[in-house]
């Protein structure tokens, strides 16, 4: 047993909604995710996945980076800046990425959507309601929605943007403009039964990560692999959550077979880890209903 690794998981904190606070657990969120191993075709803390170009080191750089914009996007929301103040700061942080990394997308996806929640839990907090995840993602809806879609329905040059439009699927903007269906109805409740049940921290992440991959439109499976390496990615992961997922006793040997099968196929489904670390910041905020004790 890893002394250092939470056995059930990060004690929840109790739901305060200062900036800081939220931006810490937005950090520890993405080294929950980048900590996960195995983890089919990602970067790990020990492999590169279906990547070339970056590894656990261009991560934590660009994870260290962005340590400052989480906290500044959540008093962004708590004082309910408009859209474009977000995406501004949001361009700043995409900016200080691809210094920190030598212009690798690492953390692009999670940019925008850790930081569109942490505007939201930043605006709840402020309005003096408690942090749970209904009332983060009627705030989101309510106070960006609109922006949001507008975004959706714009043509975007970049690689995930243009294969979700290539192949009609929903974009990492259309998922935000929704409230984030996938995460908050997939994805939480997958974290959540998983730590009732009392699994470790890390088979509860990736039984997470194997329930959102089954049904994300993840613009990255589509932009490496096509509609086809999409469709075989999410028939990868409902198989494996038929056969018991990641608390089946062969649960973490069928992940890295198919961790072999997506790499040997060059697919990564990054839009599915960001909305892991998403549901880790949910659990880290309180905002998850589950509270689990001290952690080890
Ligand atoms: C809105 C933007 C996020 C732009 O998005 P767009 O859809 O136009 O294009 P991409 O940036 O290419 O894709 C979006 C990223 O979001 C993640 N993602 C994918 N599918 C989904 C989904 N269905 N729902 C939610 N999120 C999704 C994903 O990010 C992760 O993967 C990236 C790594 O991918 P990788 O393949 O290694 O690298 P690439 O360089 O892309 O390609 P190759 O190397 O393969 O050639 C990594 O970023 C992960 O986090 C998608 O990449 C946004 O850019 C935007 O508008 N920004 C402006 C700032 C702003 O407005 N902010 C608002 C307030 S916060
Ligand atoms: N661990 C990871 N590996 C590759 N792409 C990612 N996008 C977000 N997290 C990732």
């Amino acid at each position: 047993m890893n002394a250092v690794q939470p056995l059930r998981g990060p004690a929840s904190t109790p739901a305060t909604a200062a900036p800081q606070s939220l931006g810490r657990a937005a950090t520890l969120a993405l080294y929950d995710e980048l900590a996960l191993s195995p983890k089919p075709g990602l970067v790990t803390l020990s492999d590169r996945g279906s990547h070339e170009d970056m590894d656990a080191q261009t991560f934590m750089r660009s994870l260290l980076a962005l340590r400052g914009y989480f906290p500044r996007i959540a008093e962004l929301g708590a004082a309910a800046a408009p859209f474009d103040a977000l995406e501004r700061c949001g361009l700043e942080a995409e900016a200080r990425m691809a210094r920190a990394t030598g212009g690798i997308n690492t953390h692009r996806g999670a940019i925008f959507t850790l930081g569109l929640l942490c505007a939201a839990a930043g605006a709840l907090g402020n309005s003096g309601h408690a942090l749970d995840a209904s009332g983060l993602r009627a705030e989101l809806v309510e106070r960006w929605g609109g922006a949001l879609h507008l975004r959706a329905q714009k043509v975007s040059v970049l690689p995930g943007g243009r294969a979700a439009w290539r192949h009609g699927l929903r974009s990492a903007s259309a998922e935000a403009a929704l409230g984030f269906p996938v995460l908050f109805e997939v994805a939480l409740p997958s974290l959540a039964s998983a730590l009732r049940r009392g699994l470790a921290w890390h088979v509860a992440r990736l039984d997470t990560l194997f329930h959102v991959i089954a049904v994300l439109d993840d613009a990255n499976l589509a932009h490496r692999g096509g509609l086809e390496g999409l469709r075989f990615a999410q028939a990868e992961a409902r198989r494996f959550l038929a056969d018991g997922g990641a608390a089946a006793p062969d649960g973490l040997a069928r992940a890295e077979a198919i961790g072999r099968a997506f790499v040997s196929r060059r697919l990564s489904p990054g839009g599915a880890a960001d909305m892991l670390a998403a549901a880790c910041w949910m659990q880290r905020i309180g905002a998850l209903g589950v509270h689990i004790g001290q952690a080890t």
